[in-house]
């Protein structure tokens, strides 16, 4: 796989932005005066109760939304600008795999439209994007054919196709076995530092985000808004060691108490 291109500054940057909604026929600030730096390459997790806002903030950064007020620069640019350049790759909690399509057509969807097309020589072919998810010997199947795990590295091998600078993963593994979810969690670090990509990925699950992140943003709800921004310190590669350390414990225990005080 290609690096990401070197950039300098901030991959995300979000100044005051807020999003209002009508809910049950009221007006409901479901953001407000959010402020986020996402470094070029760097893995931030979102964590917060339900209805925090962590989606509606994922959908401002691809451009599925347009804030009430303050502004949003994704790679440099308007938030449109990195989707039309399909610069942003998706990855939800649902794969959202087109059923009737073998794994290797899904994965191969986003090289056949739109205008990365000219570009997939210096990004990774279907099939190595299968390979690296360790799905070669699925190509073949559909999608009812596999596992839920399997589905998740399917829809993420489709998301890597294009090659994305920046890639959003919205609770992607929060419907597996914890034993399927720590696996994805070792393997998604892997294709991270191979890719470069920058990664926001929301969940709920404390462990998770202190495995994965370099950054956690932790969210408070009513209005939506960021809380507090923890650092995880610890270095890469990491593997399922880390989990038993008492710094991996501390800071999972400072998240806790950070998430029960909004209560
Ligand atoms: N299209 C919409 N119309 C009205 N309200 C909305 C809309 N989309 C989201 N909301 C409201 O905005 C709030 C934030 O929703 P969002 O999905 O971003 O939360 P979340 O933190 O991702 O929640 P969860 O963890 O449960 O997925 C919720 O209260 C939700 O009801």
């Amino acid at each position: 796989m290609t690096a990401a291109p070197a950039l300098a500054g901030s991959a995300v940057r979000l100044a005051d932005i807020s999003v209002e909604f009508v809910r049950d026929g009221k007006p409901f600030t479901a953001l407000r005066g959010v402020d986020l730096d996402v470094a070029d390459g760097e893995f931030v997790a979102l964590l917060g109760p339900s209805g925090c806002g962590k989606s509606t903030l994922l959908r401002v950064v691809s451009d599925l939304l347009a804030p009430a007020t303050g502004t949003a620069e994704v790679l440099g640019g308007p938030p449109r600008q990195a989707r039309v350049a399909r610069d942003v790759g998706f990855v939800f909690q649902d794969s959202a795999l087109l059923p009737w399509k073998k794994v290797i057509d899904n994965v191969r969807l986003p090289a056949t439209v739109g205008p990365r097309r000219s570009r997939q020589m210096t990004g990774l072919t279907p099939e190595e994007a299968l390979a690296l998810v360790g799905l070669t010997d699925a190509a073949g199947a559909y999608p009812s054919q596999l596992s839920g795990g399997m589905r998740q590295r399917a829809s993420i091998a489709r998301a890597l196709v294009t090659d994305p600078r920046l890639l959003l993963m919205d609770e992607p593994f929060g419907a597996l076995d914890e034993i399927t979810r720590d696996r994805l969690n070792v393997e998604l670090l892997d294709i991270w530092q191979r890719s470069r990509a920058t990664v926001l990925f929301v969940t709920h699950s404390i462990p998770e985000a202190v495995f994965l992140a370099q950054r956690i943003v932790v969210m408070a709800a009513n209005p939506g808004r960021v809380h507090e921004i923890v650092d995880v310190p610890m270095p890469y590669p990491r593997d399922v060691g880390l989990r038993e350390t008492p710094e991996f414990n501390r800071i999972v225990s400072h998240l806790r108490r950070a998430l029960d005080s909004q209560r």
